[in-house]
């Protein structure tokens, strides 16, 4: 009964739709291309596999023609949006040691039982690992601190405390990560105690320090509860361990932490190891003292503040004024669902897309092989917010975004013929992101000057000094200036043109002088557009296209692989 009242499911396989459809494909692919255009238009394989997008997708013939919209020509809502962040200040807080634990055998007949307190449990490690499936640092972002656990507190019958909790942050590909500023009580503990050793701190100073408290120091002993003071008093505290570091805390990177995680990890770096535990009570057993009332305290956790910034680490990245058209180009060439409208600034975060080189017919559209020998099976695009004039000087939203421009591969920078001359367009770009690079040049030697401490030797202090220690945050750090991340000058980058809107009248010309112009870059009949001597162009070539129609948009992929081996 109930099966029989059910609707009657749409069935795309009904003769009546397929014809409709086979109707509807033969008039797109028959449709005349613009003769004015050098369009090579193809509607085959590549645009109608799952890997490129097809330039109209299948409407049910039920639709309205009037609500004619596509994957290309969307409506401004129809977009995805995912919550993106690019930087990022947090705090990484190693888990704190537990304390050791005053504790004696209560057993029957045995009336003064021995010390038997177990030893703190170590702090938890906080680890970081760059892995493929993140794409943005939002979730970071909203988290100050992030805080590995404590270690648990000894227990009586000689029982350890339990191991912290182990924190895993994880981060983008493409995620830079710069120390800010370091809390290590422990590390400056051991290198007071160096310096101690080194330059002699005197006993006495030290016994002055504790006079009259018999050796107690709050922060580092625990005594058995219930203790009065007055036996407190009469205490006597042997000289407190020494600081220790856990075995793991070798393996963290070098302070100051400088690490560019451009590749995916496979297992996780340690970021900074949990402190230790403290000592419980046996450990203080001497021949004088066979019942020691104290144990020692946990270690605290080390801080570090870190600054991340995610550089998306695009093949192609899309440089454009804004309304060019490079969101419209991202859907044209993947399947991305990035904002589309006829405004400026409709794009306000980086949207990264995947062209898939793979027909899924067994045979790849495009076929190239990476550095590494293997068959390279996708390419990816970073379409980011447009420049305008002076983004360099952060005007309108570009110098944010700039930085992912840096690292992508290749650079396709896209004008609209639409819009006044293409030529004057491609030099304000490039005007653009040269002074972005110089400034980016500035900022590294500025960097590097700050970062590079001289190192003096402990007897060349300058009259009237005294000795010459070096403070703790300098002491010891570099003797050379920290390595930079290398990366290719933007100029020394591959690009090209994409010229867009070429379906718009009264666009031939304007391309005609656009082509013209770089044939001139390309011979060195005409200056590059940045004006930088050095900088490449000798495969420079300008694509005609329409993306809204998808058409001239299946040279690109080939082109960017052949660029991407330059
Ligand atoms: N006629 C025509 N219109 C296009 C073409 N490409 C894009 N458009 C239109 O141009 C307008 C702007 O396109 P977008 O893709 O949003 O431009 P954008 O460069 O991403 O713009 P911002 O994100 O603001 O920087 C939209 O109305 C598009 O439909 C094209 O090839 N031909
Ligand atoms: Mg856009």
């Amino acid at each position: 009964m109930l099966l029989a009242l059910r609707p009657r499911p749409l069935c795309l396989g009904s003769a009546w739709t397929r014809f409709l459809y086979a109707a509807r494909l033969e008039s797109l692919t028959a449709a005349p291309s613009d003769s004015r255009l050098h369009f090579r238009r193809t509607l085959g394989s590549a645009r109608c596999s799952s890997t490129t997008t097809c330039s109209e997708p299948f409407r049910s013939p039920f639709l309205a023609p009037d609500t004619d919209t596509s994957h290309l020509n969307p409506t401004p809502d129809n977009y995805s949006l995912t919550p993106f962040a690019d930087r990022c200040i947090l705090t990484a807080e190693a888990g704190a040691g537990g304390h050791g634990c005053v504790s004696f055998l209560r057993e029957k007949y045995i009336e003064e039982g021995p010390a038997n307190g177990g030893d703190g449990g170590s702090g938890g490690n906080i680890y970081i690992q760059a892995v493929r499936g993140e794409t943005s640092l939002h979730k970071l972002a909203r988290r100050r601190l992030i805080k590995a656990g404590r270690g648990k507190n000894g227990q009586g019958k000689m029982r350890g405390g339990e191991r912290g909790a182990d924190v895993l942050i994880t981060v983008p590909v493409g995620t830079i990560v710069r120390e800010i500023q370091r809390e290590d009580p422990i590390q400056d503990e051991i290198e007071e105690q160096w310096r101690a050793e080194r330059y002699g701190r005197k006993e006495e100073e030290e016994k002055h320090e504790l006079e009259g408290t018999g050796g107690y120091r709050k922060d580092k002993w625990l005594v058995f509860p219930g203790m009065v003071p007055s036996e407190l008093n009469r205490m006597t505290f042997p000289k407190p361990p020494p600081p220790r570091k856990s075995h793991l805390a070798a393996l963290q990177p070098q302070p100051p932490v400088w690490l560019d995680l451009d590749k995916h990890m496979e297992t996780p770096m340690l970021l900074a190891a949990g402190s230790m535990g403290g000592f419980g009570n046996p450990h203080f057993i001497t021949a004088d003292q066979s019942r020691p009332k104290m144990a020692t305290r946990g270690d605290v956790g080390m801080k570090v503040s870190l600054q991340l910034e995610l550089k998306i680490l695009a093949d192609l990245g899309l440089v454009g004024l804004p309304n060019a058209g490079k969101s419209t180009l991202l859907r044209a060439l993947s399947n991305s669902r990035a904002r589309i409208g006829n405004w400026a600034f409709t794009t306000l975060q980086p949207n990264v897309g995947t062209v898939v080189l793979d027909d899924h017919k067994g045979r790849p559209v495009v076929s190239k092989r990476g550095r590494d020998g293997q068959l390279r099976e996708n390419f990816t695009i970073a379409d980011v917010p447009g420049l305008i004039e002076d983004a360099h000087l952060d005007k309108g939203l570009g110098l944010g975004f700039l930085r992912h421009v840096e690292r992508a591969a290749v650079l396709a920078f896209v004008v609209d013929l639409s819009a006044g001359d293409a030529i004057q367009a491609l030099k304000l770009l490039w005007r653009e992101v040269s002074e972005y690079e110089s400034m980016r040049g500035k900022e590294l030697n500025a960097e590097t000057e700050r970062r590079t401490v001289m190192y003096r030797p402990a007897n060349s202090s300058a009259p009237g000094d005294g000795p010459d220690i070096v403070s703790s945050s300098d002491w010891d750090r570099s003797l050379e200036p920290l390595p930079f991340i290398p990366t290719t000058p933007i100029s020394a980058k591959p690009w090209f043109v994409v010229a867009t809107k070429a379906d718009l009248p009264d666009t031939q010309q304007n391309y005609q002088s656009l082509q013209h112009y770089l044939e001139g870059v390309k011979t060195g009949a005409q200056p590059h557009p940045s004006n930088l001597k050095n900088a490449w162009k000798h495969k420079v070539q300008t694509v005609p296209i329409s993306a809204i129609k998808a058409e001239g948009v299946d040279i690109i992929p080939q082109l960017v692989m052949d660029l991407l081996e330059e």
